[in-house]
């Protein structure tokens, strides 16, 4: 199943600059190594916001759910999901 989810970033003002460092690292290695396993195919930034735009493609919503909330930086993100389907007139998906 695909699925288009769009996170905005919304890390505190105050957390310190390791931490974050370091959340922000993990967050980049665990989001590679997904890609890499096929299911998440387009990781976009959104421009002028620290936003992603991104499509996931997975076997559910449960595991959909499971993945993103094992991001490092999930704590810290506004996600919304939307479920996609066939569109009846699209040549190609
Ligand atoms: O910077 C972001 O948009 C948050 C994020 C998701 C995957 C990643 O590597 O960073």
């Amino acid at each position: 199943m695909l699925y288009h989810v769009r996170m905005d970033v919304r890390i505190p003002q105050d957390m310190d600059a390791g931490v974050k460092a370091d959340l922000v690292a993990r967050e980049k290695a665990f989001a590679q190594e997904v890609q890499r396993s096929g299911r998440w195919p387009h990781l976009w930034r959104v421009v002028g916001e620290y936003a992603n735009v991104s499509i996931f493609d997975v076997e559910s919503n449960d595991a959909l759910h499971e993945l993103l909330s094992g991001l490092p930086l999930f704590p810290y993100m506004e996600i919304s999901v939307t479920p996609l389907a066939k569109h009846p007139s699209a040549i190609e998906g």
